[in-house]
């Protein structure tokens, strides 16, 4: 018979097990009061990256941040950025994990360690077309990888049997939407999911799309 501690267990293992999710690109201010209703685990916010629709200025997304609900986690997303931008972002509480979402090598992620010291994780993005991009990402420093299709906010699901197996914990992102996360969850069993288009109509992001996310991902824990 199981004792309270087995109890305890149990639940801590399971609560272990939950897929978080991610709703990444937020922009406007409207956003973040749709995610403060939806309560995701992390938002995304594309930072200083002008080719990106979704790009904020940090003193946007420090406006934005300081309206999130503290329990959502912002995580400033980087495209080759000069090393200080995350890191002083990081160090004045803006953000509170960092995603690197280039060509970020391990030498960029050991200087940005020495900045931020350890307890922001970093998030490094990999593009997924062959075995070889997982064998990069199985070998990365970053304490979280996240697989993607591309170069980011794509909206277009990659080759997911390349994932199969993989075992170190990932964020899964790339095409995920209302159709796909339960099937993604159970083939992948990712650390958590992480989607962006599929939650807009016209370029941007949907009250109704996000809360339908966060709920699939919140029910698919209940069923488990
Ligand atoms: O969204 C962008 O425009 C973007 C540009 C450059 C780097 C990263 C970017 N987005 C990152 C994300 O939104 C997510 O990590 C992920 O790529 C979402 O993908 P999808 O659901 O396919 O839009």
């Amino acid at each position: 018979m199981s004792n309270l501690c087995d109890l305890r267990q149990d639940a801590q293992r399971l609560a272990e097990q939950n897929t978080r999710i991610k709703v990444c690109g937020l922009k406007r201010p409207e956003d973040i009061e749709w995610v403060n209703l939806a309560k995701p685990d992390f938002c995304g916010f594309i930072v200083e990256f002008p080719r990106s629709s979704r790009c904020v200025s940090r003193e946007l997304l420090a406006e934005l941040t300081a309206q999130l609900d503290p329990e959502i986690i912002p995580v400033g997303v980087f495209v080759n950025a000069p090393v200080k931008l995350p890191a002083e972002l990081a160090e004045s509480g803006v953000i509170r994990a960092i995603q690197l979402h280039g060509q970020e090598d391990e030498e960029y992620i050991r200087r940005l360690r020495k900045l931020i010291g350890g307890d922001i994780p970093v998030i490094q993005a990999f593009s997924v077309q062959t075995a070889e991009d997982l064998q990069r990402a199985a070998e990365s420093s970053a304490d979280y990888v996240l697989l993607d299709q591309g170069s980011g906010g794509t909206g277009k699901t990659f080759d997911w049997s390349l994932a199969e197996g993989f075992t170190r914990p990932f964020l899964l992102a790339g095409g995920l939407g209302t159709d796909n996360l339960a099937e993604a969850i159970e083939r992948l069993s990712p650390w958590a999911v992480d989607l962006s288009s599929s939650l807009e109509i016209g370029g941007l992001k949907d009250r109704d799309k996000i809360i339908e996310a966060v709920n699939i991902v919140r029910s698919f824990e209940q069923l488990k």
